[in-house]
């Protein structure tokens, strides 16, 4: 068995991470090989909810549980950490775009980029959750000067999930037997989900979906909103934003950076180097594939004019937010 390691979870007495908690703990994420330290931070007027899921989490009786740690301060949280989920954050309400929580909660980000910049590990992977997600990823880099740019990720993998998942369904296929769907960009309503690499296997071999299909005016619209718009319709269902498939996406998202995508690609916000012609510098949702704990831009795809387009305004917005963020971090 591998010595533990320190892994921080923020809003650890939030819905996310009551589900993404278990998830870290039995083995999910760092495999059935890994014990866990956790680190858990929440604000100090939680302490007593967050008592309550530690107490939870020692009931689990989880042979890999190496130890818990309840903390409302964030250097304590992040004292050499491995990974982190940057999960502790407002969650928006029906009516709301996401990039409206911008103002509540882009500071905190600036606060745990410099908490992590002081006492993490210089090889910690950051998994930002909190909404606006890519505009947090970046604001928490800029405050974590020491550690790697590449280091610090936004999740869109909810929206790979959510993707996938229609694509079955249109198809009468299991989830399992569709790979290569793309997110880019924003993790907003101005995403582009993106079919047109993604494969489904059919009796054994891989065949283009836009073939299967056989359906483009669907791919182009039905498909693209219904992902685009998928957590405001669980928030007006549910009357609170998507937890469960929240911390699955986690989940899934920090498994493959740690262990590799093996022989497909995965959605994931990073850094932009300008890849297909997007704004550098920005945390943009890219295909990548993941070898050796290193992420990489999947490279070479066309990029139709419809494409084009979709991948013009979400940097836009993106671009739009930057700006708007470093206004508010000024202070
Ligand atoms: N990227 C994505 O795909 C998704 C992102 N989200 C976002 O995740 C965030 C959390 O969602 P939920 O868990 O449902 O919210 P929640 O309200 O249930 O939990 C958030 C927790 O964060 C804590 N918190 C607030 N400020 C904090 C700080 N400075 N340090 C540490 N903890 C802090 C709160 O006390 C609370 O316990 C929201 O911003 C939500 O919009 C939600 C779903 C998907
Ligand atoms: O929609 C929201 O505000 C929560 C979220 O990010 C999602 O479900 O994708």
């Amino acid at each position: 068995m591998a010595a533990p390691i320190k892994v921080a979870v923020t809003g650890a007495a939030g819905q996310i991470a009551y589900s993404l908690l278990y998830q870290i703990a039995s083995g999910a994420v760092f495999g059935p090989n890994q014990p866990v330290y956790l680190h858990l931070l929440d604000i100090a007027p939680m302490m007593g909810v967050l008592n309550g899921v530690v107490m939870e989490l020692a009931d689990c009786a989880l042979p890999l549980l190496a130890g818990v740690l309840p903390t409302a301060n964030p250097e304590e949280a992040f004292k050499d950490v491995a990974a982190a989920f940057l999960v502790g954050s407002m969650p928006r309400k029906e009516g709301m775009e996401r990039k409206d929580l911008l103002s509540a909660n882009v500071r905190i980000f600036k606060e745990q980029g410099q908490a992590l910049d002081k006492v993490a590990r210089k090889d910690v992977k950051i998994l930002v959750v909190g909404n606006p997600a890519n505009t947090n990823a970046l604001i928490c880099s800029k405050y974590a000067p020491s550690i790697p740019r590449e280091n610090f990720t936004a999740m869109t993998r909810l929206d790979h999930n959510r993707a996938q998942a229609q694509l079955a369904d249109k198809l009468g296929v299991p989830v399992r037997d569709v790979k290569n769907v793309i997110i880019w960009g924003n993790h907003s309503s101005t995403q582009f989900p993106d079919a047109s690499n993604a494969l489904v296997n059919v009796g054994g071999i891989n065949k283009p979906v836009p073939a299967a299909v056989n359906d483009d005016e669907y791919l182009k619209t039905t498909f693209v909103t219904t992902v685009q718009k998928r957590g405001a319709a669980v928030i007006a269902a549910r009357k609170m934003s998507s937890a469960l498939s929240a911390a699955k996406a986690a989940s899934d998202h920090m498994r493959d950076w740690f262990l590799g995508t093996g022989d497909r690609w995965v959605s994931m916000g990073v850094i932009s180097d300008g890849s297909y012609g997007t704004p550098r510098d920005v945390v943009f949702s890219f295909p990548v594939t993941v070898t050796n704990g290193k992420w990489k831009i999947v490279e070479g795809l066309t990029i139709s004019d419809f494409a084009r387009e979709m991948l013009d305004i979400t940097g836009k917005e993106l671009a739009e937010e930057k700006r708007d963020a470093l206004e508010v971090c000024k202070d």
